[in-house]
């Protein structure tokens, strides 16, 4: 095997893609799902592996920025697209390519690298650890109700098509943005992904549809989703398919919710992707019958880790040492005193003696406030060399909202 890893060339982007499909089973993606990533993609970022003169890895990044407890937006890697041929598995090319692509990452100036993962195994070894929670849910509409707040009569909903709705909807989403760790801000372009709506990919739902809320004229509130019928011996027993619902405030919230569970015909809904702290949780009189089952989303890698440790906030004062390991991107290797409050913080290199250890992977799991030191530390991930520094630290990481990826890449 003689490889050459070099970037890719656009005239070499449909053979590129078509190896990564091949290396995801096969099945070609719907066509103007082909052309939105093509759009959205980054050819000087994405990796071109080649064995003979053929592709046989891939691997890219598109250049995001991603909101951090206390709501500074960063600039962080969305690393994506990444395969190897079954042909040359397991020779370490996807090693290569990630050496390759941290460095670029780090020259860029990106101190944080993010990813969702094929499978959650792969990506530890290079410093990433799962760093956030999806929620899905399976709801029962009939058996359950949403109890909503004084107001919610007030707020006006209008159902239009969704390149209609666009504009109103983006106004939204930009609004949150900073409110919650693990948002992306939209980058030129990716409003298009929450419209993706292949024929092919509906799996008999109707196509996808628009409810904005408005309040004294101004909107507030929206949700995307499509209806998929269905008829048994009782009669109607259709599934509303919700895609995303975003709200600038618990009324509205409410009311759109109320709005979803009340589409006629329909007596469930399922949703992919909600944050683990969703309201809707505590709108519902019956949790049970939301059959939520909860899974890993956002892998989060600290390429600079002082950098990134010290563009966050902490919930309460801080000052500690860590020791991290990181034998991947060894310049973060070593002591780093943390200090920090709500207000700010700031991470230096020092000689101090250490009062916690852990490795980079550990730090990316509890950046966002997804997971707690002290979790980590009880399953042994994490050491407390000074007494109390741990408890200190597990509660400074915390965040009042958990953190939640809005969409996959
Ligand atoms: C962000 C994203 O795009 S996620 C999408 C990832 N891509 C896919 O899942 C597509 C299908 N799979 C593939 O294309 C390949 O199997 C890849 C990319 C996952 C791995 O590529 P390879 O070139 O085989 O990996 P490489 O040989 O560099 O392995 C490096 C290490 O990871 C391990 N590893 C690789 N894949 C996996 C896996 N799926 N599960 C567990 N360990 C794995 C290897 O055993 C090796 O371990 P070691 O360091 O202890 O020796």
């Amino acid at each position: 095997m003689t490889t050459e890893l070099r970037q890719l060339r656009p005239d070499d982007w449909a053979d590129w893609y078509g190896k990564l499909e091949r290396a995801f089973g096969g099945t070609p993606e719907a066509p103007e799902e082909r052309a939105l990533w093509r759009r959205l993609g980054e050819p000087e970022r994405c990796l071109d592996m080649r064995d003979g003169g053929e592709t046989v890895g891939t691997a890219g990044a598109y250049s995001f920025r991603l909101t951090v407890p206390g709501g500074a937006v960063l600039p962080a890697a969305g690393v994506t697209l990444v395969s190897v041929q079954p042909t040359h598995r397991r020779r370490g090319i996807l090693r290569t390519m990630m050496r390759h692509q941290l460095a670029d990452i780090r020259d860029r100036r990106e101190p944080l690298a993010v990813l969702t993962a094929s499978e959650p195994a792969i990506y530890g070894r290079f410093g990433y650890g799962a760093g956030s929670e999806a929620v899905s849910m399976t709801l029962d509409t009939l058996r359950q109700s949403v109890d909503v707040p004084e107001g919610a009569d007030d707020v006006r909903l209008r159902l239009v098509d969704p390149e209609t709705g666009l504009a109103d909807c983006e106004k939204v989403y930009e609004q949150l943005v900073t409110g919650r760790p693990g948002m992306l801000a939209r980058q030129p372009g990716w409003e298009r992904l929450p419209l993706l709506d292949p024929e092919a990919d509906r799996d008999g739902a109707g196509p996808l549809l628009c409810v904005l809320a408005e309040v004294a004229g101004e909107t507030r509130g929206y949700a995307r989703y499509a209806v998929k019928a269905g008829w048994d011996s009782g009669g109607p027993d259709g599934t509303v398919v919700l895609r995303d619902v975003e709200a600038l405030d618990p009324v509205v919230y409410a009311a759109l919710w109320r709005y979803l569970f009340g589409i006629d015909l329909t007596s469930r809904l399922t949703v992919r992707n909600r944050p683990a702290d969703d309201p809707l949780l505590h709108l519902v009189d019956d949790i049970r019958r939301c059959r939520v089952m909860v899974r890993e989303s956002l892998f989060v890698r600290l390429v600079e880790a002082g950098e990134a440790l010290a563009a966050r906030t902490y919930a309460a004062p801080l000052d500690v040492v860590l020791d991290v390991a990181d034998p991947f991107c060894p310049w973060n290797e070593g002591r780093w005193r943390l200090t920090g409050d709500e207000k700010g913080a700031s991470c230096e290199r020092t000689a101090d003696p250490a009062d916690l250890a852990l490795t980079v992977r550990e730090l990316g799991a509890a950046y966002l406030g997804g997971f707690t030191l002290d979790a980590l530390a009880a399953a042994g991930r994490v050491r407390e060399l000074r007494p109390g520094a741990l408890r200190e630290a597990s509660v400074a990481f915390g965040t009042h909202r958990k953190p939640w990826l809005p969409h996959g890449f």
